[in-house]
């Protein structure tokens, strides 16, 4: 259950082993190892620059470490097919209303649907026959709140359902783990309690063993992570449950320190 923090290290579900990462000298993250099991919600915080986005993209196999290792389900990530890993279930929320603004809502999930189970893209053109997809996309959508919006254009939502249908597009995948980028961002306050509320049932619903999340709101952070794992300088500086996190001054001045969102 993904509210119920258990560390669950000894075996986890995605694992960073002495991960480091260059940019030709610059070097953007420094033997980063990190574990995540399953129940967990784990926060990645950290000001501007600190390699929140690169530990993501080497978590999800979007670009391999420069030394150091990844592990999904026990098994070392040996290239980058993110196609293959989200089949496998490692599954990160793209904008896909931006990279497919002309797709309704239905056909946008319908995308993410056809790449689960070893289903192909050109299933997409016998999507509202196939009644795997059609099944996936209707449950998923159900989950969201989406189902009334299934055919509107995907560009035609408001922001906040738009966000919703980024994460929604990525648990079509049905995910073991999930990686999120901060999901709420550019939302009202009014709203993204409600996004994230939305999204950790559906996720529960949807049997989704663990969340790692990107995430500069920590009022967020602190209402739904489980354990956070604050970064500076490409280096891990922190790794505690959430309440503990909070009673470390000194992170928690750099986490939220000057240059920060
Ligand atoms: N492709 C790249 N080439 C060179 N440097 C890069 C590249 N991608 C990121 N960097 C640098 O690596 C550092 C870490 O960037 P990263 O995006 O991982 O930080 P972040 O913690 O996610 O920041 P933010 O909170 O601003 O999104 C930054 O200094 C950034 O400029």
């Amino acid at each position: 259950m993904l509210t119920q923090g258990n560390a669950a290290q000894r075996d986890p579900l995605l694992e960073a082993r002495d991960v480091s990462m260059r940019y030709g000298d610059f070097i953007a993250l420094r033997n980063v190892s990190l574990s995540v099991g399953k129940g967990e919600i784990v926060s990645i915080v950290g000001p501007n620059g600190a390699g929140k986005t690169t530990l993501v993209n080497t978590l999800t196999g979007l670009f391999p470490p420069t030394t150091g290792e990844v592990f999904f389900l026990g098994n070392k990530l040996a290239d980058n097919d993110i196609v293959k890993l989200s089949t496998q279930g490692l599954a990160r929320a793209f904008q896909l209303v931006n990279i497919f603004p002309d797709l309704t809502v239905r056909e946008t999930l319908a995308v993410a649907a056809s790449s689960y189970g070893g289903l192909r893209w050109r299933m997409m053109q016998n999507f509202r026959r196939n009644d795997t997809i059609g099944k996936i996309v209707e449950d998923t959508a159900r989950a969201f709140g989406l189902h009334t919006s299934l055919d509107v254009l995907s560009s035609a939502l408001p922001h906040g359902k738009r966000k919703l249908l980024d994460v929604a597009s990525a648990l079509a995948l049905h995910p073991k783990v999930l990686l999120l980028d901060e999901p709420t961002a550019g939302v009202s306050t009014a709203d993204k309690y409600g996004i994230m509320e939305t999204l950790l049932a559906a996720a529960e619903r949807m049997n989704v063993g663990a969340i790692m999340l990107v995430e500069h709101d920590m009022d967020l952070v602190s209402r739904y992570s489980t354990r956070i794992v604050a970064m500076q300088d490409g280096a891990k500086i922190a790794d505690s449950p959430a309440e503990e996190f909070f009673k470390n001054e000194e992170v928690l001045s750099i986490v939220v320190g000057k240059g920060n969102h």
